[in-house]
């Protein structure tokens, strides 16, 4: 047992004196806010008493070759907690669908350790960085390289925007991803999108001068393809497309043209695709990604319940692909009101969100797993990874990659 879990040992005591101190003040009213979907999130969330995973879907642990991994972290799940159904590969490996959440599939230990080491690397040095914003451009003046490759040969301090004070509102450049609720894009609204402003977002005033290496680990997250306005929650179709890398746009399409899709909707009948009816049926040949975010977690971020429903097209597979650390990812359903499902995410675990119902389901990652990169991404002799793994070893990434038109809408930007 974890020492944080032996309720004898010196760190579980260090812990439950410390949540004494942070709770004696608290305002014990009732949550007015209070949902299936919010409870869900504080336990999973709590430093004291740490969660159980007793709860969590951990499919690795129906994997042998996952053993290692398993027992290198603390954290383990039972692939008893929720009901799963067996999907066979084009190549003969599984993914997983779960029947409470129609179009959600998930594929276990999808990228071999090789190409889990790419996509960090690539992450890291060659998408935080120009022409991708990131969180951190706002409020820095992050050099063209990006930080990964600068610290890489001097830990050079950046310097603020430093606007004048007086002409903001106040806001910071570090806490948890904002996440409001926006209206659904469609391709009925999409020309007012397009014509709404998107003024460019307020640099903190409050911003001190940071070493890069520092920095880093205030990055969580950075632009890919189509840009996103985080201000109005929506895409800067006048801004232009950057380009989707071809490795990851291969990963993805990889991982969609796997799955025979039939196998998994012809068990759901009554979802409601509204314009999109049948579209999975084309998936396998022509599903393209063309946005996304690469999520950048430190062991103590979280992200908030909320739906991606940004994309025009509310029924293409988003790629969703865990990295590093382990975390619980929670889905639910149209509302904070249902109960979500608690899944535990391993580094190389592919999901895909996909359908009327997926895509439009409540989600959030309430708790990052420390201690729980596995051997094959921890530091290995190679002078080339050493960096690498020293900041994975508090670090969780995740590459969400969306496709934002259904196939046969061409929008009047783009001709
Ligand atoms: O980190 C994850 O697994 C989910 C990220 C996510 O939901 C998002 O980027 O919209
Ligand atoms: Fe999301």
């Amino acid at each position: 047992m974890p020492s944080f879990q032996d309720t004898s040992s010196a760190a579980y005591k260090k812990a439950q004196r410390q949540h004494q101190k942070t709770t004696k003040n608290r305002n014990n009213a009732v949550d007015v806010d209070w949902t299936p979907f919010r409870a869900a999130e504080k336990m999973y969330k709590a430093r004291f008493p740490p969660p159980s995973l007793a709860n969590v879907l951990d499919l690795a642990t129906l994997d042998n070759t996952r053993s290692e991994e398993l027992e290198a972290g603390f954290w383990v799940g039972r692939s008893e907690a929720v009901e799963f159904r067996e999907i066979k590969l084009k190549d003969a490996r599984v993914a997983y669908a779960i029947p409470s959440i129609p179009g959600l599939v998930i594929l276990p230990s999808f990228l071999s350790h090789k190409r889990q080491k790419d996509l960090i690397r690539w992450s890291l040095s060659s998408q935080a960085r120009h022409p991708n914003p990131t969180n951190l451009d706002t409020h820095y003046f992050i050099p063209e390289e990006g930080l990964w490759n600068v610290s890489a040969h001097e830990d050079v301090i950046v310097q603020p925007r430093n606007p004048d004070p007086s002409s903001m509102p106040h806001e910071t450049c570090t806490g948890p991803r904002q996440l409001i609720n926006n209206a659904p894009a469609s391709t009925d609204n999409f020309q007012t999108m397009v014509e709404m402003p998107k003024p460019p977002p307020t640099p903190s005033a409050t911003a001190q001068p940071l070493p890069c290496s520092h920095l880093l680990r205030k990055m969580r997250w950075a632009n890919i393809g189509w840009y996103y306005h985080w201000g109005t929650k929506q895409y800067d179709f006048a801004k232009g497309k950057a380009r989707v890398d071809d490795v990851l746009s291969d990963v993805c399409k990889e991982a969609v043209r796997i799955i025979d899709w039939d196998k998994i909707y012809n068990t759901w009948d009554g979802l409601d695709w509204g314009d999109e009816q049948l579209s999975w049926k084309s998936w396998n040949e022509n599903y393209e990604p063309d946005a996304g975010i690469v999520n950048f977690y430190q062991t103590k971020d979280t992200l908030m319940a909320h739906v991606d429903r940004s994309e025009v097209c509310a029924t293409a597979p988003l790629v969703s692909i865990s990295l590093g650390n382990a975390a619980v990812f929670l889905i639910g359903g149209p509302t904070r009101d249902t109960e979500p499902v608690p899944i535990l995410l391993r580094s190389g675990d592919v999901v895909i969100m996909s359908g009327p119902a997926c895509r439009r389901a409540y989600h959030g990652v309430p708790r990052i797993l420390d201690d729980t990169l596995p051997p094959h991404l921890a530091d290995c002799g190679d002078e080339d990874w050493a960096r690498y793994a020293s900041y994975m070893s508090k670090t969780r990434i995740n590459i969400n990659v969306r496709q934002v038109f259904p196939r046969d809408f061409v929008p009047a930007i783009l001709l």
